[in-house]
């Protein structure tokens, strides 16, 4: 990914191909509550409540703040409520709401990342369709989020990866991550985005039908949602261990390359992306972006063959 300045301000644009349904970046930042969501809002400039995200959990209104720039690029990311080619879903990890972008079609390198902020009053948008992209303001998001999460805890999302090498090596890129059924739609919008108020959800990873071993849950209880041979979640595990920000050479195990788990792992393309977007986003060391493997050539050459990678985040300032 690549953060360009232009006439919105900061952008994020992509910078290698992403495809349906991937996952793109989280927009990280603090969860509060939302006594401390009026309190914060009292206090900030105008130009901070823009980078407010607020959503409906368990009744109550939330609020990520991203105010503070903490170098990732989630919180950079501008709106376009016509054509996005992304959308934000709630994902519960550990049971806390994560806020993930998905690509909602084939994204290409130089294309701007875009989601829409919700049913918001945003001032730039009516000056948008009349004089062309010319506003910037504040506009706190407010979507909504379903009250149907699925909860995943690490553990179960680890037995997901360990047990689940074949089916997520097999699957197809675009099913990685869990889709919407499509009965409903996902992102409503709300009326005044200088409010926290209407918003309306998404479904995330409830409702997906996927080809998955999975049984379906009917989200009665969360342990009938820790599944063990879904697909999804190999896709969450990996989210988790993004959002977690746990050391890169953790994510897969140290093998001598004969282990299948050395294998699964090395083996999805994808998650490798993930994991340098992680790094990067921690600047933390390029070298130990590839997980260590000794006796897996093909998996090294895989790791280390993504030269692209190596280049995520440029950033322009
Ligand atoms: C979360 S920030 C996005 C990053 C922002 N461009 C920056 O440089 O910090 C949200 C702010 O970006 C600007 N913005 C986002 N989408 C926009 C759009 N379509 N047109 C004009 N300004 C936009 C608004 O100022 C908004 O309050």
């Amino acid at each position: 990914m690549w953060v360009v300045i232009h006439k919105l301000g900061r952008g994020v644009f992509a910078e290698s191909d992403i495809f349906k349904g991937d996952f793109i970046l989280e927009y990280r930042g603090d969860l509060i509550d939302p006594e401390e969501s009026k309190r914060r809002r009292r206090i900030y400039h105008n130009s901070l409540k823009g980078f407010m995200f607020d959503f409906i959990w368990h009744g109550k209104f939330w609020t990520i703040d991203a105010a503070r720039d903490d170098g990732t690029l989630g919180r950079l990311v501008n709106d376009d409520h016509i054509n996005p080619n992304c959308k934000m879903k709630r994902i519960m990890v550990e049971g806390k709401p994560h806020l993930c972008l998905f690509a909602l079609k084939d994204i290409t390198p130089g294309d701007e990342i875009r989601y829409n902020y919700g049913d918001a009053d945003c001032p730039w948008r009516n000056q948008e369709e009349r004089s062309g992209m010319e506003g910037a303001s504040n506009c706190p998001r407010s979507e909504n989020a379903s009250e149907k999460d699925l909860h995943y805890t690490q553990s179960s999302l680890d037995n997901c990866t360990l047990n689940n090498q074949e089916t997520i090596s097999g699957v197809d890129r675009a099913n990685i991550f869990p889709k919407s059924d499509g009965t409903s739609e996902d992102i409503q919008h709300s009326t005044d985005c200088s409010q926290v108020e209407t918003f309306h959800i998404q479904e995330t990873i409830s409702g997906t039908n996927q080809a998955s071993n999975c049984p379906k849950s009917d989200g009665a209880s969360e342990d009938n949602q820790h599944c063990t041979d879904s697909p999804q979640h190999d896709s969450i595990f990996h989210i988790q261990e993004t959002i977690k920000g746990m050391n890169q050479a953790s994510n897969c195990p140290k093998s001598d390359g004969a282990s299948e788990d050395n294998q699964h792992c090395t083996d999805s393309p994808q998650h490798d992306s993930i994991f340098h977007i992680q790094e990067t986003i921690k600047g933390t060391n390029q070298a130990s972006n590839c997980p260590k493997s000794d006796g897996a050539s093909e998996d090294n050459q895989h790791c280390t063959d993504n030269s692209q990678h190596d280049s995520i985040f440029h950033i322009q300032v």
